[in-house]
């Protein structure tokens, strides 16, 4: 459960990230240590600063640098990349396309979602069937995503590894049917300083809010910000507003519905909002590691003893879930 916590934990979870396919790794006094911070963090709030990630510093920075590249191209251009239904809601969304709890959000993005070929998951994985839409220029944005997707892909694992630990289970716990073939999402985003008007990108934009209150979908999110721009922030249990202000070599990690709904509610999805006050564009670059796209998620028993002996919540489908937020985020 969320408490009343005022800033958010960092964790070096070196040891673990070194250590993780190492069978013996529960008993490593190290990453025990890191086990314990994870344990706290994930009980207290829900979010958490990673360092010792093993992410080259330049590939993140890179990762920024050119998603600026883009949103600095005309709209015209952008809007090559369009997303719709017909995309699988993968592509392009101008500012104020993204709508959270009906308000248009104050951002721009780029959706990309793990390839879903036609048929894969039935009728399950229909509406998100589709190729994701790259910028062409520069040429090689396409592969530097897919590499950096493949990282942090690998990167959760291994935290999913530690969190396993942190709730007394085995090792594998988060693998097979719940995330043996993870599900991910990466979202491109900017966001503009509030001001202008008249601006065609943002037509009937008057909300000042890059993103407004919400939680993420899956199991963890990887949050990729500018190095100098506060402007993420987490709600506490007292309705706080807590800055996740940037930590220079950092990730900022959080918890997803999913993983809320497996750990019987031990751990929390915590519920999070942007806003740039900044005089400054501000880039994020967000990963979802999620379930696998049919997961069946449902309170782990572990978990449901350890929280007083009742399911919380009812299980859930991912991609459903999925599938029923991505269909209301838009107005098109
Ligand atoms: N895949 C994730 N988590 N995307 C987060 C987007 C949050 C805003 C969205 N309009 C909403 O209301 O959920
Ligand atoms: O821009 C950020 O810092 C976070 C974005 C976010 O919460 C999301 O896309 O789900
Ligand atoms: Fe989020």
């Amino acid at each position: 459960m969320a408490t009343d916590f005022k800033s958010i934990p960092l964790i070096d979870i070196g040891p673990l990230v070194e250590k993780s396919d190492d069978p013996n790794l529960a008993e490593d006094q190290r990453v025990a240590e890191v086990v314990r911070q994870l344990d706290k963090a994930c009980r207290e709030a829900g979010f958490f600063y990673v360092t010792g990630h093993g992410i080259p510093d330049s590939v993140v920075k890179e990762i920024r640098s050119i998603s600026r590249q883009f949103f600095d191209l005309p709209f015209e251009e952008k809007l090559k990349l369009k997303l719709s239904a017909a995309t699988g809601y993968r592509g392009y969304q101008r500012v104020g396309e993204n709508i959270t709890k009906g308000v248009p959000d104050l951002h721009e993005a780029i959706d990309c979602y793990k390839e879903i070929k036609p048929g894969m998951y039935g009728d399950l994985g229909e509406v998100m069937e589709g190729r994701n839409q790259w910028p062409s220029d520069p040429p090689h944005f396409n592969k530097l995503m897919e590499g950096y997707v493949n990282r942090c892909t690998d990167l959760c694992r291994k935290i999913l590894r530690g969190i396993a630990l942190a709730l007394g289970g085995p090792l594998d716990m988060f693998e097979g049917n719940i995330a043996g073939d993870p599900f991910w999402v990466l979202r491109i985003i900017g966001y503009p300083i509030v001001c202008h008007s008249s601006d065609k990108e943002m037509p009937d934009v008057k909300n000042d809010v890059g993103c407004g209150a919400h939680t993420d979908y899956g199991l963890l999110t990887l949050v990729n910000q500018d190095d100098d721009i506060t402007a993420l922030q987490v709600r506490n249990i007292d309705g706080e507003w807590i800055s996740a202000a940037p930590v220079p070599g950092t990730f900022v990690c959080n918890i997803g519905d999913m993983l809320k709904i497996l750990t019987n509610g031990l751990y929390e999805s915590t519920l999070h909002r942007v806003i740039n006050k900044s005089a400054k564009y501000r880039v994020c670059v967000a990963y979802f590691y999620e379930t696998n796209y049919d997961a069946a998620v449902e309170p782990l028993d572990i978990c449901v003893q350890k929280s007083g002996g009742a399911k919380k919540f009812d299980g859930a489908v991912y991609g459903k879930h999925l599938v029923s937020k991505v269909v209301n985020n838009f107005v098109m």
